[in-house]
């Protein structure tokens, strides 16, 4: 066996998404559950020093890729000093960020500083009062974030748009004109059933990203494209114009086949699939002393638990974990 870490289906598994907090500063509707304010760190949740350790077992069985997510990472205090330790372990060659930048003003120089390679943040619309109603935050301090992580030199910029029938897909092109103006990349994503809050998103207002493809192909001349990152957008140049466009399709069509990822939680857990309930509880061990290699051994094996594909498409499946539970990443 080679040193990679391969799962039953020959999959071979390079990037890992770490959430750092299941807390958030913004109520996405279709994420998060409007309760849930408290900002301690609960005892059950993996210190720096415990994260640190299972990402160089990651690293040590060949993951190259990490991704820092939530609920809101920039909410977890620290976070630039976790993120220059997780960039300098040994076969790490990217470390990317995803946020709402509700608290990048603050936070972006410092997090240039710690190696975050790539930002990706979030941007559902460009109306204040449209924003405020889909996330309860304020547009005004979100765009200052943007635009500090643009002004510390952060490129290329990922913007991610869950587009939603009826409530902000008519903002499509506005928003292709937009990362235009700002040389930004943008992401379209389809609504997955996670959590009840999900459901509900998905049962309302699902769109299918071909429906905005389509769209889109009447007013430019999208030409297929592919862009750096170890994601499962498809990617699109507009014109000559140099700008990227992704469709994260996991509901009209599938990535499932060329899945290269899993998540740690934030209390320890090793979830296998997004949209699956497989894991393997990994804090139990760490707080009982289990040696590196050992470690590294059970991750091995827990890859065999990986599934094919989500099912999100089944209409009887239950996932109950929200999106903010395990990061969407
Ligand atoms: N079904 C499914 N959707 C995913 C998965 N990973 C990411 N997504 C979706 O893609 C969206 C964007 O993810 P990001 O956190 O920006 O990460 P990424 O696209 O993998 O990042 P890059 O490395 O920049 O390509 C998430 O909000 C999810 O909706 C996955 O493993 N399965
Ligand atoms: C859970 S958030 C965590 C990082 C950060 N708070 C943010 O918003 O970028 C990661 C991504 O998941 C997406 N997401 C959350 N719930 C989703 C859902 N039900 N369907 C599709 N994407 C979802 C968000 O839009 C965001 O781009
Ligand atoms: S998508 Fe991100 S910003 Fe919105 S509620 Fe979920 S974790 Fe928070
Ligand atoms: S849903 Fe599961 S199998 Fe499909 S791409 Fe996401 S993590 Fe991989």
């Amino acid at each position: 066996m080679g040193n990679g870490l391969i799962d039953p289906f020959g999959r071979e598994i390079s990037y890992l998404r770490v959430s750092v907090t299941d807390r958030c500063d913004l109520r996405c509707f279709y994420c998060m559950p409007e309760h849930f304010n408290d900002y301690t760190v609960p005892d059950h949740w993996l210190s720096f020093d415990e994260i640190e350790r299972v990402t160089a077992a990651f690293a040590a069985l060949g993951v190259s890729r990490l991704r820092l997510t939530g609920g809101e990472p920039l909410v977890r205090k620290g976070l630039p000093e976790l993120a220059t330790r997780l960039a300098a372990l040994p076969g790490i060659t990217d470390l990317s960020l995803s946020t709402n930048a509700n608290r990048l003003a603050q936070e972006a120089v410092a997090l240039k500083q710690a190696s975050v390679s790539r930002l990706n943040i979030s941007l559902d619309s460009l109306q204040p009062k449209r924003f405020q109603l889909i996330t309860k935050g304020k547009l005004d301090k979100v765009m200052a974030g943007l635009m500090a992580a643009k002004a510390a030199g952060f490129a290329p910029i990922k913007i991610n748009m869950v587009v939603m029938k009826g409530i902000n897909d008519d903002e499509v092109l506005d928003m292709v004109e937009f990362c235009l103006e700002h040389r930004f990349t943008l992401r379209f994503i389809e609504t997955m059933p996670m959590g009840e809050t999900g459901r509900n998103a998905r049962d309302s207002y699902y769109l299918s990203l071909q429906t905005v493809k389509a769209r889109l192909a009447e007013h430019y001349n999208l030409l297929p494209s592919i862009m750096e990152g170890g994601g499962p957008a498809q990617y699109y140049t507009i014109g000559a114009t140099g700008l990227k466009i992704g469709f994260i399709t996991p509901i009209s069509q599938h990535f499932c086949a060329t899945c290269n990822r899993v998540r740690l939680g934030v209390g320890g857990t090793l979830y296998l699939c997004l949209g699956q309930e497989h894991s393997v509880a990994l804090c139990p061990l760490l707080r009982a002393g289990i040696s590196d290699v050992a470690l590294q051994s059970v991750i091995r094996k827990a890859l065999w638990l990986k599934p094919l594909e989500h099912t999100f498409n089944q209409m009887q499946t239950q996932v109950l974990r929200f999106m903010s539970m395990t990061g969407g990443k």
